[in-house]
Parts: structure tokens; C-alpha cells; sequence
């Protein structure tokens, strides 16, 4: 069966290393990025769904603290029980796919026998070509007006594409879908929307009628297709891609299912084309011409789960590279019958679906291909979000496969040709002079993620490999010093200590506990007004918590889920809290949240490999890493924008194998100091 999708209409170069040592990686305020930060400081100005931070009156706290199923608080206001929130262990979050958003209009109002919109011949139903998620897709046979031709406005059989006025994707009027046929309709390899309109219960739109997809093709012909006829497919929908690219738009759902052929038995036959613009969006501002922000949203999947880029996965704003990735996996599942990742079921299908992606080498992938499907599924699971695709190159890498005689050629490669005669074929090595960082490794790997800030000179002090029995001595030597913990972290069961004399706490409080996290002492220290500066969880599931007083929070919340929880922390985003502290214990998340956490901004980076490319971005946006937590599988980290600014935001981090101890010192003497640990992975 063909793969359903999801989606709701409308709408780094990290390592190429396993685990050795990677080096420091800086922001460095340059000219661009002052640029970058004015044009973001303006767009601030726009309204803004993703935050809305209220302000809250400052009142004498008054310390209630509440527990419900569904959560952990600490309210330091009259206003306790209406602040209750999120849920201990409930898995909520993580790369949870926007279910439930298809509609399946099998109950809905019948289709009417015949149409007429916007103008159009009248046409009578005829046979069922498709059904996708959103929509259903009849032959309309006209039964007045226009003349005995095949194609255009007249023609004597459209495909009809009817949206019940109640789906989900017309909430807001006609589908989404119609404004992309508008702007790419009839360009290269799209078909032509003749006329569209609604007609009773139904949005209608009418189209040029195509052929069998290339899922119907595949399917037909044992369920596999020659590398020769895969690599004239890939010959043309890189052109059709590309010229769609060139328009502004991704297509976001790029599948065996959505490439048609032309009609059997006319000259269109053998031409491909791609249907299903629902989930379009744009990669570049139509006004400014600049591309489209750079942003992850970790619950935000839109496509369709077997062929889905990783980033689409991830809930990255979608750019020219997803379209390529899924058209990678597109021509490999034609061609070998199967992807990796086929048979997982569940409700965590999407998240073992793309750490399968993500750990299944391009060699793995492609055994059994010709060596083009290797090279294109290298090149476009490297790109960065803002890259533009060397179209011509990739088109190159199949050209050798293909039979000189076009006429002999089981799809045209028109579009193609025309490319490459305007351009020229590329030389494969052209633009290759300097090797990229492979990104996708197929070897996982974990580290320390060690993060440092510029600040004013000051006594830290790191001690690592720290069992549960000889943590008391370093702590109390510590504050003998004038020193309180500004930093836990664990490896192999081992506890990471940083102390110093830079915190601003008071008074500080710690507890090893054997559970991830220990509920009712955190509840009594609240009580005593210390708030969660810190925790650790160790892979045997025992956790550190750190509480101190003299934090400027007003009130906090934790969460422990078993997937990161990036559902609650959008929540809780929009009342106000700031992750403040994070940590993992196996393969559970711990987050905690506050209120007055001194940020006006936060966002979240979590991948399974440390998400360089994101991070640079962030950074060249004011963002600055605040918390950090990673698992076997992923890295996730939190970054802010400080409400106060400081004079200096010299921000570095390193992934070490080695608990990073010289690295510190020499961080030391450029007045860096250790922020943020963390121990997992950051490798794929
Ligand atoms: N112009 C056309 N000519 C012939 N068949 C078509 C045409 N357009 C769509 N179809 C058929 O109808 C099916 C569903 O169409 P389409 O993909 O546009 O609907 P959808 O509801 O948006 O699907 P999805 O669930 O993939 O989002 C296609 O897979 C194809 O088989």
C-alpha cells in the first residue's frame, strides 16, 4: 500500500570524526551576523505566535505547592490551581507526528454527478483515479462546450480533485493547495488547473488527467524498477524540482505516489509529472527574495513518514534540501523494492523511523546500486538549510546511467536536457575542491558536550569521575572555598561537578536520589524557597538535584517524560516559563522550567547527532546554549536570548571523548568558563 502521510495544509556540519576530539566551535560576532540580528531585532516587531511571555506582577509569593496526575509545581503566587500543569511520565512531546489532521471523507456528502465551476464545461463523474489524505480525484467526462481535444481547458476527460468544504485543510476557505497551482500550475512537469470553484458540500478543482504514479508502475512491475528507468526518473524530477525551487517553493511530500506519468497511449506517456502541492511551502519570501528563517519545531511533522528528510522529521522549516532527501529515498525504494525503515508500527513510529535514517549509512543504503544512488543520497543528506542544490551536478551523477537515444528512453528527460544543454554537464569533480563534513556517519558515538561563556574572571572548579560516596567531600570543600555547584552532569554512572564563585545563590541544597527525579524532596525544598539550579540523571536511572536560594525564578515546574517533551515546553513557552535545567537518566528526559528566568527567548535544538548547523544559526540570531541534556539516541539543546544582555557573549562549545580537563584550563585563561554539561550523543 502506498505510505500515508501527515500533515496539516495551510499552513551542521557536525562531526566527521567518530568520537574523537571535534574542536571548539566559537560565534564570533561578524558583520553579517550584526546584520542578521538588526533584521531579526525588526521582524521581532511582527507578531509572533511562537512566544508570548506575560508579564506577572511581582507580588509577595505566597508559596502553594500543588501535585496533580498532572504535574509537578512550585507557584509562588495566589494562583495555584489554574497553574498546575504538565505530566510526570506520560511520553507526551518528543517527535510525536501531527496525527489525525487526514480526513476520511468516507462519510461525507456524496459527490455530486455532475460539475460545473468556475466557469467550466459541465462534466459528468466518472471512474475513481486516487484517494490521498485530504482529497479524492475522479475522471470528469465533459458533457458540454469545448471540442474533441486531449489536453487543456476542453478537454474531453479532467481529473476532477474534490476537498470536502469540512476537511481540514479548508478551515480557513478553499485548500491551501489551489494558491501553489495558482503560481506552478502548467510550469514544467505540473499539470494545468483549468478551472476550480465549489460546488455544494465540495471544493473542486480541474485538472489536466495524468496517468499511473510511479507507485502504480512499481507495483505493477514487480516491485521494482531498472536502475536505468530509476535513473531517467531521477534525471527529470530533479529538473521538475528544480524549476520548482526556482519558483520559490518545496513540494514537502515527495513520493513514488505523487510522480504521475501522462495518459496511456498518447504523446504524453513517457512524461513525468508531480502532483499534490498541498504541503508546499515557500523557501524563499516572495517580497524580500531572502530565504525563510531558519527554525525547528520538534512536534511539527508534516509529510509522509517512509520518505521524510530527517529534518522534516526533526520539525526543521523545510528548504530545498528535504525535497532532495526524500527524492533520494524515492529512487532507492523504487529501485531495490525496500527502505530500512519499513515494518515499524506504533506510536513512536516516526521517531525509530528516522533514527533508523539516521543511522543507516549511504553505503548500507545503497548496497546493490549503482554507485550514483550513493553519491546523490551523500550529497543532499550533507546539505546545509540555506544551500543551494547544484542541480546540474546532480543531475550529472545520472546522465551515464541513461541510454544515448532519447527517443529510447522510458521517461523524457526533456526538462533535463534543456538544463544541461543551457549549462553544460558539470564535471563531477567541479566544486569538490573542498571536501564536506559527512554528517550522517552510520557509526553512533557519544561524547561530552562542554559549553563555555565569556565572564569576569572568577574561581571555578570541575571535578569528574565522582562516585555517589566522594561527592559530599567535594561539595563541602567547595563552599569551605566560597564556592556552590553551577553545574551537574553524568557519565557511566559517575557524577561531573562544577562549582564557582559566580553563581549568585545564597544558599544551596543537593540530593542524590536512586530515582530520576525525587518528587517529595524537591517539594519540601520548595517549601524552604529553593528552586532547581541543576540536575543530573545517570544511566542506572539515580538522579542529582541541585536547589538553591537567591535565584531571581518565581516559580517552577518540572516534567520526566520518556521522549523529549517538547510539547510541554511549548506550553509552558507560552506561560511564561524558560527551561532553566535539563538532564537525562538513561533514555528519559528530565526538564525543568521557571518563571523570571531573566530570558525574553527560547528555542530548541534536538537531533540525533550535535545539531551544528542549527546552533550557528541560533547564534547568529542572539541565541545563546543555556541548557544542555542528551541520550544514546539524541542531543538536545535549549538556547535563549538573556533579557539583559552581557558585554561580552563569546560563546564556545567542544565535543570531547575525554572529559574535557585541559580543555577547561586553557578556556580559563581566556576568561571562559565552563556552562553547560552534558555526556551522550553526538554522532551518528
Ligand atoms: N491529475 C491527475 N490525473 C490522474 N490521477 C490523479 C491526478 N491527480 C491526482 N491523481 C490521483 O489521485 C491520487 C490522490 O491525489 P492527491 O495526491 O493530489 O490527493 P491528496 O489527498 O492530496 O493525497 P495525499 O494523501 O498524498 O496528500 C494520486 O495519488 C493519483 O493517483
Amino acid at each position: 500500500m502506498p505510505e500515508p502521510r501527515i500533515g496539516v495544509r495551510r499552513g551542521g556540519a557536525a562531526l566527521n570524526r567518530s568520537s574523537q576530539e571535534a574542536p571548539a566551535r566559537k560565534y564570533v560576532k561578524t558583520r553579517a551576523a550584526v546584520a542578521r540580528e538588526a533584521a531579526a531585532a525588526a521582524a521581532k516587531e511582527r507578531p509572533r505566535t511562537r512566544l508570548a511571555v506575560k508579564k506577572l506582577k511581582q507580588k509577595k509569593p505566597v508559596i502553594v505547592i500543588s501535585e496533580s496526575s498532572s504535574g509537578i509545581n512550585r507557584v509562588k503566587e495566589n494562583r495555584a490551581k489554574e497553574e498546575v500543569e504538565g505530566i510526570m511520565g506520560d511520553g507526551s512531546g518528543g517527535l510525536s507526528a501531527n496525527k489525525g489532521v487526514k480526513q476520511d471523507d468516507g462519510n461525507a456528502a456524496p459527490f455530486p454527478e455532475k460539475v460545473q465551476v468556475g466557469g467550466s464545461p459541465m462534466y459528468k463523474i466518472d471512474r475513481k483515479l486516487g484517494k490521498g489524505g485530504f482529497g479524492q480525484v475522479f475522471v470528469g467526462r465533459r458533457i458540454t462546450g469545448g471540442n474533441e481535444r486531449l489536453t487543456g481547458a476542453g478537454a474531453t476527460e479532467v481529473a476532477l480533485k474534490f476537498e470536502h468544504r469540512n476537511s481540514k485543510g479548508c478551515n480557513y476557505g478553499p485548500p491551501y493547495e489551489w494558491q501553489v497551482y495558482n503560481t506552478l500550475g502548467g510550469s514544467h512537469g505540473i499539470p494545468k488547473v483549468h478551472y476550480k470553484g465549489r460546488q455544494g458540500e465540495y471544493y473542486i478543482m480541474v485538472m489536466d488527467m495524468l496517468g499511473p504514479s510511479l507507485w502504480d508502475v512499481w507495483n505493477s512491475s514487480s516491485q521494482s524498477m531498472s536502475a536505468e528507468m530509476v535513473a531517467c526518473i531521477a534525471v527529470e524530477s530533479l529538473s521538475i524540482l528544480e524549476k520548482m525551487h526556482l519558483r520559490g517553493y518545496v513540494h514537502g511530500d515527495v513520493k513514488p505516489e505523487n510522480f504521475l506519468l501522462g495518459q496511456p497511449a498518447t504523446p504524453q506517456e513517457k512524461k513525468l509529472f508531480l502532483v499534490d502541492l498541498g504541503l508546499a511551502t515557500k523557501w524563499r519570501d516572495t517580497s524580500s527574495g531572502q530565504h525563510v528563517e531558519y527554525d525547528q519545531r520538534p512536534d511539527m511533522f508534516r509529510g509522509t513518514v517512509r520518505y521524510a528528510s530527517v529534518h522534516a522529521h526533526l520539525g526543521r522549516t523545510a528548504s530545498r534540501r528535504d525535497d532532495l532527501e526524500s527524492l533520494a529515498y524515492t529512487l532507492i525504494f523504487l529501485h531495490k523494492g525496500r527502505l530500512p525503515w519499513q515494518g515499524y508500527q506504533g506510536d513512536n513510529k516516526s521517531f525509530l523511523v528516522c533514527k533508523k535514517k539516521m543511522g543507516t549509512s549511504p553505503e548500507m543504503m545503497c548496497c546493490f546500486c549503482p554507485a550514483p544512488f550513493k553519491q546523490f543520497l551523500e550529497i543532499v543528506v550533507n546539505m546545509k538549510f540555506d544551500e543551494e542544490p547544484n542541480y546540474s551536478k546532480l543531475i550529472s551523477l545520472f546522465d551515464g546511467m541513461i541510454g544515448s537515444n532519447p527517443a529510447l528512453r522510458p521517461i523524457n528527460t526533456e526538462g533535463a536536457q534543456k538544463v544541461g544543454q543551457k549549462r553544460g554537464r558539470l564535471n563531477l569533480e567541479e566544486g569538490d575542491s573542498v571536501p564536506k563534513k559527512k554528517v550522517r556517519l552510520g557509526v553512533p558515538a557519544t561524547q561530552w558536550i562542554s559549553i563555555y561563556n565569556a565572564r569576569q574572571p572568577m574561581k571555578q572548579r570541575y571535578h569528574y569521575n565522582v562516585a555517589d560516596a566522594r561527592l559530599a567531600q567535594h561539595v563541602e570543600r567547595g563552599i569551605t572555598d566560597g564556592l556552590l555547584i553551577s553545574c551537574v552532569a553524568s557519565c557511566s554512572n559517575l557524577w561531573a561537578l562544577i562549582m564557582d564563585a559566580g553563581t549568585g545563590f545564597t544558599t544551596q541544597v543537593y540530593k542524590l536520589s536512586p530515582s530520576f527525579l525525587h518528587k517529595e524532596w524537591i517539594m519540601e525544598q520548595w517549601e524552604k524557597n529553593f528552586y532547581i539550579t541543576s540536575i543530573a540523571g545517570a544511566n542506572n536511572g539515580s538522579s542529582l538535584v541541585v536547589m538553591s536560594k537567591g535565584t531571581q525564578y518565581t516559580q517552577q515546574s518540572y516534567k520526566v517524560s520518556d521522549s523529549f517533551p517538547f510539547k510541554w515546553i511549548n506550553k509552558k513557552w507560552k506561560e511564561g516559563f524558560h527551561v532553566t535545567s535539563m538532564a537525562t537518566a538513561g533514555s528519559r528526559w528530565g526538564v525543568i522550567m521557571s518563571r523570571n528566568s531573566g530570558f525574553s527567548d527560547q528555542v530548541v535544538e534536538l537531533d540525533f547527532l550535535y545539531p551544528s548547523d542549527g546552533i550557528h544559526r541560533r547564534w547568529d540570531n542572539g541565541y545563546r546554549i543555556t541548557a544542555t541534556a542528551a541520550t544514546w539516541d539524541q542531543a538536545a539543546l535549549i538556547l535563549s536570548i538573556p533579557r539583559r544582555r552581557p558585554s561580552d557573549e563569546t560563546q564556545e562549545t567542544l565535543r570531547t571523548s575525554q572529559f574535557p580537563s585541559t580543555h577547561v584550563k586553557e578556556k580559563w585563561s581566556k576568561n571562559l568558563y565552563l556552562a553547560c554539561l552534558c555526556y551522550g550523543r553526538t554522532v551518528c
